[in-house]
């Protein structure tokens, strides 16, 4: 299935119409079953658009708030992505979600990553929007390239969990859902951002080898429309 492209004039303009797509998902989610899950990825990209969505007036009591992966680091550490989203997005009117955090103080990542799968498996699947970001050598949630559970965690029929992750590419241990607990969300956004991030994306597009450039098993076989949103 071929990724829907949205491209925008700039950052802010892009982040208040994903701002106003998620909260539309959010809603409709909310209307038909009386909950909603969001699941959003770190990074540095995606501030401008949680602040954005933040401010919109749906009902955030009943919307369950998580991330779509975490480095092994406490929250108040800056690299967490949990920081980050306290930070931008669970303030203003979004400051009422629930959220449920990957990480936990564990020994190990491999510990973590199974207290998170029992901590998030109360959120009832498929996640109603999942919002997917890449880093430049084509890696999305955690799913580095190399990684030593890349194969597993890109199972197409594999269970829905969290696994850890360690790559060469990542500064940490990581923590990260499976590819079959992401893509057959109700909304599937991958968000880049930049030039760079557009030939990168083209690179993926071009190629088929998944331990190269992960997000490729995103964009050849998500069940789920996969919908690019991209500005300059
Ligand atoms: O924990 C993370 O870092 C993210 O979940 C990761 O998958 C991110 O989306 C990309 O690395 C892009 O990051 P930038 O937005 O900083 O380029």
């Amino acid at each position: 299935m071929e990724p829907n492209i949205h491209e925008f004039a700039d950052g802010t303009v892009l982040a208040e119409k994903l701002a106003d797509q998620v909260a539309h998902r959010l809603a409709a989610a909310l209307e038909a079953k009386g909950a909603a899950s969001l699941v959003v990825s770190g990074g540095s990209t995606p501030k401008t658009f949680f602040r954005a969505l933040s401010g919109r007036d749906i009902d955030w009591t009943k919307v369950t708030v998580t991330l779509v992966d975490e480095r092994f680091v406490p929250m108040d550490h800056p690299r967490s992505n949990h920081l980050l989203v306290r930070e931008n997005l669970l303030q203003d009117k979004a400051a009422a979600a629930r959220f449920i955090p990957l990480y936990h103080d564990c020994p190990s990542v491999e510990e973590a990553a199974r207290k998170a799968t029992e901590a998030t498996a109360a959120i009832a699947p498929p996640f109603d929007v999942v919002i997917l970001g890449m880093g430049g050598d084509g890696h999305t949630a955690s799913f580095f390239p190399h990684g030593n559970n890349l194969a597993e965690a890109l199972e197409a029929a594999g269970p829905r969990r969290v696994l850890s992750m360690k790559a060469q590419d990542a500064d940490e241990p990581r923590l990260t859902f499976s590819f079959s607990s992401l893509t057959d969300a109700g909304l599937l956004v991958l968000h880049i951002e930049g030039q760079e991030k557009k030939d990168v994306l083209a690179r993926a597009q071009e190629g088929t080898d998944e331990n190269e450039m992960p997000i490729r098993a995103v964009l050849h076989r998500a069940s789920s429309p996969v919908d690019i949103y991209w500005a300059p």
